[in-house]
């Protein structure tokens, strides 16, 4: 390498290093790798040609309906990432090209801590390649059945909760709506915090009012199983049943056959066990709160001074209802201020 080229390097490094906040006992490692980084053809050129000679694949991390997921490593840097090859057959089989498409499209343009970050993606005859981030300690739901009771405690219920909350506040931000959060499509990183992934069945949608019935059973929201159109708010709904599966350990409308479980959405009864705080019930509710169809779902607020565990979802979620408020009426109040003013200057006109 040229000294001018090295210079030029070194001098990015420690532009790239200073945002960073690295701890001392892994400084040196960053920087070899931030080097490398830099140094690599791919960096800044979109137009990088990819291809699976650019990793050495590991051990696989788990199955899918339509690939396999590798640990590997890109060979330059040694960065580490999660490799999910999706056989091309398979995909045309099971008719989820579009699906697949939309899938890469949309996760390779969110960037939020939060959400699992495609890196990459290229493509040969038979497979395609997403190149994800690694998240280190695989999926949430393992850990959830694995843990005490099938359940988590209050403060880990919490923070996952708001992590996921806040992804998915980006995400609508960004005109996403994920439509199948569960503990399924969240993975934990090796620091213990939440990556929302699979967006298998999400959607950009800028304005329109969506139809399509999916994502899991249990957690469709009523306007879904009423054939009704919706909005984001369906986000919010799972928001609220994820919550409640956190703590209590199965998603609140479980039922053995398929009709009593749309049933109980329907009707929208949900029993908390009493070993659930006022303070969790409270955030359910309010969650449900800022879906628009179930503001009489609401449970009583009974925690007139509430010592919050949850005090950060809380925050967050007040947050997030002044935002609906403020960036979209649901449809009901908007059409009756609209009757409002032609009722007023029809009468003004007789
Ligand atoms: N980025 C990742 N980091 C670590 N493990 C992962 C990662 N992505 C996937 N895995 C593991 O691989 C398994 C399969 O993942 P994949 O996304 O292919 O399938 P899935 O979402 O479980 O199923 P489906 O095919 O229905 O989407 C996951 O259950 C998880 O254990």
């Amino acid at each position: 390498m040229s000294s001018n080229k090295e210079n030029r390097i070194n001098k990015q490094v420690e532009q790239y290093v200073s945002k960073l906040k690295i701890p001392k006992q892994i400084d040196l490692e960053m920087r070899h790798l931030v080097k490398c980084m830099i140094s690599h053809d791919a960096f800044g050129n979109r137009n990088y040609k990819w291809s699976l000679n650019d990793f050495e694949l590991g051990g696989r991390l788990g199955r899918g309906k339509f690939g396999r997921v590798y640990i590997a490593r890109e060979k330059k840097t040694g960065f580490v990432v999660a490799l999910k090859t999706l056989f091309k057959k398979e995909i045309v089989k099971g008719r989820v090209e579009r699906q697949t498409l939309r899938e890469i499209e949309i996760q390779s343009h969110l960037k939020h801590p939060n959400i699992l970050q495609m890196l990459a993606w290229f493509h040969d005859s038979h497979r395609i390649y997403l190149v994800l981030e690694y998240a280190g300690k695989g999926e949430l739901y393992k850990h959830l059945k694995s843990s005490e009771g099938g359940r988590f405690n209050e403060y880990l219920s919490a923070k996952y909760v708001y992590q996921v909350a806040d992804a998915l506040h980006y995400c609508h931000q960004n005109n996403v709506i994920h439509r199948d959060i569960k503990p399924e499509n969240l993975l934990l990183t090796i620091t213990g915090d939440v990556k929302l992934a699979d967006f298998g069945w999400s959607v950009h949608a800028p304005s329109l009012n969506r139809e399509t019935m999916c994502g899991t059973l249990d957690y469709l929201p009523p306007e879904m199983v009423g054939g009704q159109s919706y909005k984001h708010y369906v986000d919010h709904w799972c928001l609220g049943i994820l919550c409640y599966e956190f703590l209590v350990g199965n998603p609140p409308f479980e039922s053995k056959e398929q009709e009593e479980t749309y049933k109980k959405i329907k009707k929208g009864y949900v029993y908390y066990p009493e070993y659930i705080s006022a303070g969790a019930k409270d955030l359910i509710s309010k969650v449900w709160l800022t879906h628009p169809l179930r503001g009489w779902l609401v449970y009583p607020s009974t925690n007139p001074n509430p010592k919050f565990t949850f005090f950060k979802c809380e925050f967050y979620f007040r947050n997030m209802s002044v935002y609906n408020r403020k960036s979209e009426k649901p449809d009901i109040m908007l059409r009756v201020e609209i009757e409002r003013k032609i009722y007023k200057k029809h009468s003004k006109s007789i």
